[in-house]
């Protein structure tokens, strides 16, 4: 039988991951945290581990390099890939959310102009709102943006608020609930529909 590829998002949340990996029976030859090695093999329930960067995530599973990943909602939603999104897995919990100095208007009639690693979710948040934007797109360290004089407002992850209030800005609006979710290659689901499910059942029971 073929392997299962899984693509599994490095940084923060690479630890939870392993762990929930762990607790459902997988295990990783040779696996070690510190490693550079960037491909893993459970060779007992044949599922190949990659490592990618997050954001990149999404597009190795749209395209078929993996049949699964794991990986959080504010890269899904920012990509917006043809994948099926099949679980929560309730780590890497936080918030999407627009922010700025306190008193900031958010329905004003000029055009405001908003920073974000995420200018997609964020231009589609405000179109629905029906207020105009124009989207600046960062990489890190967003919460400089409006201090700096670059934008007016930020949309970003927000989780304890401790890098908000730091910089003297605070959440103006809450938008949707971040957390890791399980996403599925849409022919994948199809042509390796037991693989498939039987690694689905699997992690299930590491979430229990
Ligand atoms: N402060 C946070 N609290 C909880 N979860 C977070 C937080 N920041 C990010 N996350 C989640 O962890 C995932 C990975 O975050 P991480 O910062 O490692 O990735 P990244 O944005 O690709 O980082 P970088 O570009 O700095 O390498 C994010 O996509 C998000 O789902
Ligand atoms: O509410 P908090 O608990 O302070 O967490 C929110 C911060 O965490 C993330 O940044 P990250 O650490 O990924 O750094 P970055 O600036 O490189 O994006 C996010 O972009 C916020 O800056």
């Amino acid at each position: 039988m073929d392997y299962l590829t899984l693509a599994l998002a490095k940084g923060r949340t690479a630890n939870n991951s392993i762990n929930l990996l762990e607790k459902a029976g997988f295990h990783f030859d040779h696996f070690r945290e510190d490693s550079r090695k960037l491909v893993f093999y459970d060779k007992d329930s044949l599922i190949k581990l990659i490592f990618v960067k997050a954001v990149d995530v999404p597009t190795y599973v749209e395209n078929g390099a993996a049949d699964v990943g794991i990986v959080g909602k504010d890269n899904i939603m920012e990509e917006q890939p043809d994948v099926y999104e099949l679980l929560d897995l309730q780590f890497g919990q936080c918030k999407f959310a627009v922010a700025g100095f306190t008193g900031t208007g958010l329905d004003t009639d000029r055009t405001l102009t908003v920073a974000s690693k995420y200018p997609a979710a964020a231009k589609k948040h405000f179109h629905r709102k029906g207020i105009p934007i124009d989207t600046i797109k960062l990489n890190g360290s967003v919460e400089l943006a409006p201090v700096i004089g670059l934008a007016d407002v930020i949309v970003d992850i927000v989780e304890t608020g401790n890098t908000l209030r730091e910089n003297g800005l605070t959440v103006l609006e809450e938008m949707e609930a971040i957390s890791t979710r399980l996403i599925v290659n849409k022919a994948s689901f199809t042509t390796k529909s037991d693989s498939v499910h039987r690694f689905i059942d699997t992690l299930k029971k590491g979430l229990e």
